[in-house]
């Protein structure tokens, strides 16, 4: 059940004065969702689901709700006679406050390459034409954990590659990208949503806000993992002379099982060489369980090799049956810094040519994963394509003669299987025992439910089966 907010003001403003200016009997309206394509070439359908049951399901119109955006549209437009009311109150006596819609979406988790409808939204009742496009604002919303879920997956792409090449096995890539980004993100709302957009494609975060979505929104009990780890303040209280000593806690406190410990508050060559690899290398050697050294500073790829080049020394490696080095299974490194797409790929090249298996680190990321995306990285758009006005049907389209890029679908839209291919097929000439979209939402009712492991076998890299 929606629990959020006044869905009527959930809107552009200008949206308020729309059932004004479609032609008059205008009794449907059908609108779609896609993205026009952009840095991947592909979009995750993902987040969908999140948007329905938090603000669209059950009762979500009420008079006190009318009653309050009437009041609050005739102060903002500075007149009387804007706000639908009367549409408004039908939605509460026809309806019992369930939305009258219809929408139609590709499975979450699927991977649709560009210019695909992923969902389309159409009014159920002739009376409520101006709903279908009052709900694009909050519904496009989706391109955020769309686009998240993609950068993510893409990302994971890329590992997976490293891996394939230079580790025995991918069993370390599912905690091989851990989510930083919770302080970085623009709300604790727009940190869970992305988060568990990440928690798609990979199971390490501390962005605790996400597990709870994938929780709440997708039924999953615990959909992400973590492990104790030093942050600076942890060490420099101890005193720059009290670093050894920060280090030794860690390892005594946490004496078996995973720990990370960042090592660069002064100078993490020297910590590496004389801590790490000197006054504590016993205690490091014969440790039950893994012990994760992260630097934090300089030029990622620079610092990583020479990271593993001093540990390498100190520990020692072996050559896998990839002919790549490891380290020492209870030792591994984690890199947070810097970390994007284009980092990542640099970093794991960098290795490789060096021969160092990619296994041996792990990567946290923050504003790369949850915030360096915008609404334009996929061109996400919802647009309507069909209207039934006066009882005709109108093919609705746009194509502006300023940017061909724009041009929208037309008609009544279904996505097919052609070939092995996702087609879009247009002007409603689609055979809908084969529509791959599916109804999600009708009537105020959610009429299929993804759950988390669903979503993720869905998303899953064709290198993981
Ligand atoms: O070092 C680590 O090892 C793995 C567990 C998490 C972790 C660090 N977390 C973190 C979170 C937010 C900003 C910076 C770091």
């Amino acid at each position: 059940m929606a629990t959020s907010g006044n869905l009527l003001l959930m809107t552009d403003s200008y949206k308020v004065t729309h059932h004004f200016q479609y032609p008059p009997n205008t009794t449907n309206v059908f609108s779609y969702f896609e993205s026009r394509g952009g840095k991947f070439e592909y979009t995750v359908f993902f987040g969908l689901q999140y948007f329905l049951k938090r603000y669209l399901e059950g009762q979500v119109v009420t008079e006190e709700k009318i009653e309050k955006a009437k009041v609050f549209f005739e102060k903002h437009f500075g007149r009387k006679d804007i706000f639908n009311e009367k549409g408004w109150k039908y939605i509460v006596e026809k309806h019992g406050g369930k939305l009258p819609i219809r929408i139609r979406a590709v499975p979450e988790g699927y991977c649709i390459p560009f210019k695909n409808v992923l969902f389309t939204v159409e009014n159920t009742d002739p009376e409520c034409y101006w709903i279908t496009n009052y709900l694009e604002t909050l519904l496009v919303q989706v391109w955020y954990p769309m686009t998240v879920a993609t950068n993510s997956r893409e990302q994971k792409a890329i590992i997976a590659k490293y891996l394939h090449e230079t580790a025995e096995n991918m069993d370390s890539l599912p905690f091989m990208l851990h989510d930083f980004g919770f302080r970085g993100s623009t709300s604790v709302e727009s940190a869970g949503i992305g988060d568990a957009s990440h928690l798609v494609n990979f199971k390490g975060t501390d962005t605790l806000a996400g597990i709870e979505v994938a929780d709440r929104f997708y039924g999953c009990d615990m959909a992400g993992f973590s492990i104790p780890a030093a942050e600076h303040s942890t060490i420099t209280a101890w005193g720059k002379d009290g670093e050894t000593e920060a280090f030794k806690n860690m390892l005594t406190k946490f004496p078996t099982g995973a720990v990370s410990v960042v090592s660069d508050s002064y100078d993490v060559f020297n910590a590496c060489e004389n801590v790490w690899g000197g006054v504590l290398h016993d205690l490091v050697a014969k440790r039950e369980g893994r012990l994760v050294i992260r630097p934090d500073s300089g030029d990622p790829p620079e610092i990583v090799l020479k990271v593993l080049g001093i540990l390498g020394n100190k520990f020692g490696t072996n050559t896998n049956g990839k002919g790549f080095k490891q380290l020492p299974p209870n030792l591994r490194i984690i890199q947070g810094d810097g970390i994007d797409i284009l980092m990542l790929d640099k970093i794991l090249g960098r290795m490789k040519d060096e021969g160092w298996s990619a296994e041996n680190i792990v990567f946290g990321s923050g504003g790369g994963l949850l915030q360096k995306l915008n609404r334009d990285t996929q061109k996400c758009a919802f647009k309507c394509s069909w209207a039934s006005v006066g009882g005709k049907d109108v093919n609705v389209y746009k194509d502006p003669i300023t940017d061909p890029g724009k041009k929208s679908k037309k008609g009544k839209l279904t996505l097919e299987l052609k070939e092995g291919v996702y087609t879009t097929v247009q002007e409603g000439k689609g055979d809908s025992s084969k529509d791959i979209l599916q109804t999600v939402f009708e009537n105020g009712k959610i009429l299929k439910d993804f759950t988390f492991d669903e979503v993720r076998k869905n998303a899953k890299l064709p290198l993981e089966s």
